[in-house]
């Protein structure tokens, strides 16, 4: 028997807690579709979350998982990162099951964005956590009578107790862009160390990554899977561009690595009424 999940209050916004039977736990705004919690049953917060972070309509939130829809950063005459992130989405459905617990959450066009954007489309969410694993799923629909293209990303702040010990394992001998120095690369070494201004888009990504951080007496690893994306992008601030940062205290670099899952170098394309879907799964090992 599935038990329905009611909308609560966090951060002063309209809020899904879900729980699983299990115990695992995530937070989801209806504010972006933002998941701005993830705790695996028996483990501690998984994402990183700005502790300067402003939760207000309108604005984009630091931390958690941003939805980015249909523009990734600027790379076309959209707001940053488009709006996806900044728009009310709407409750389909939450519910505890058996063994799990899922949101699915919906975004879809209206007279603001077709200024912006003159596209009909449907926007669905779904988040499903059990045990040690969540399961981030994004699905679009072109609604409307032309064909659209878009980028977008499941932008995941994943946190960590220090960047010095986390390393990420599974990038070898992909091409990337490097966004800081603008030109096409291809990674030569296995551990990727994210040191300093890191920002990446790999291309075609097939292997799981995966986000070791060694702690005192262990080492804690996250596997990062995609599936229907086919870049992945890897973002750190640094010291100075974090500064910078109005949303982020100076040293907050060092408690966060984002691994995105993304779709850029080739843009999706829609053909009317046809749909698409990806999904990052984070599992705790
Ligand atoms: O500050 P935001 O608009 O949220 O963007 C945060 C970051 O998002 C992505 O990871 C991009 O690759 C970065 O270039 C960008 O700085």
């Amino acid at each position: 028997m599935s038990k329905p999940i009611a909308i609560s209050r966090v951060h002063d916004m309209d809020a899904i807690e879900l729980v699983s039977p299990d115990g695992a736990r995530a937070t989801l705004l209806l504010h972006g579709g933002h998941l701005v919690s993830w705790q695996p049953a028996g483990a501690d917060e998984q994402l990183y979350m700005s502790p300067k972070s402003v939760f207000a309509s309108g604005q984009a939130i630091r931390g958690g998982v941003p939805v980015i829809f249909p523009q990734f950063a600027a790379r076309g005459p959209l707001q940053r990162h488009g709006f996806a992130r900044t728009k009310p989405w709407s409750l389909v459905s939450a519910e505890q099951g058996k063994d799990d617990a899922l949101a699915v959450l919906r975004l879809c066009d209206d007279a603001a964005t077709r200024m912006f954007w003159p596209h009909a489309f449907e926007l669905e969410l779904s988040v499903r956590i059990s045990g040690r694993e969540i399961q981030i799923e994004l699905a679009c629909e072109n609604k409307g009578e032309e064909a659209f293209e878009f980028t977008a990303a499941l932008h995941s702040y994943l946190r960590v107790a220090d960047l010095d010990s986390t390393s990420l394992q599974g990038l070898t001998a992909m091409r990337y862009w490097d966004s800081v120095d603008e030109m096409e690369k291809v990674q030569r070494v296995d551990l990727l160390l994210p040191g300093g201004d890191l920002d990446r888009i790999y291309h075609r990504v097939r292997e799981d990554l995966t986000l070791k951080e060694r702690l005192a007496t262990t080492e804690r690893r996250v596997q990062i899977r995609q599936q229907g994306f086919e870049d992945a992008v890897v973002w750190n601030p640094g010291a100075e561009k974090c500064a910078a940062l109005a949303d982020m205290p100076a040293d907050g670099y060092k408690q966060m690595l984002c691994v995105e899952a993304a779709a850029i170098e080739v843009p999706l394309r829609l053909a009317a009424s046809e749909s698409w879907s990806g999904m990052q799964t984070l599992t705790l090992l």
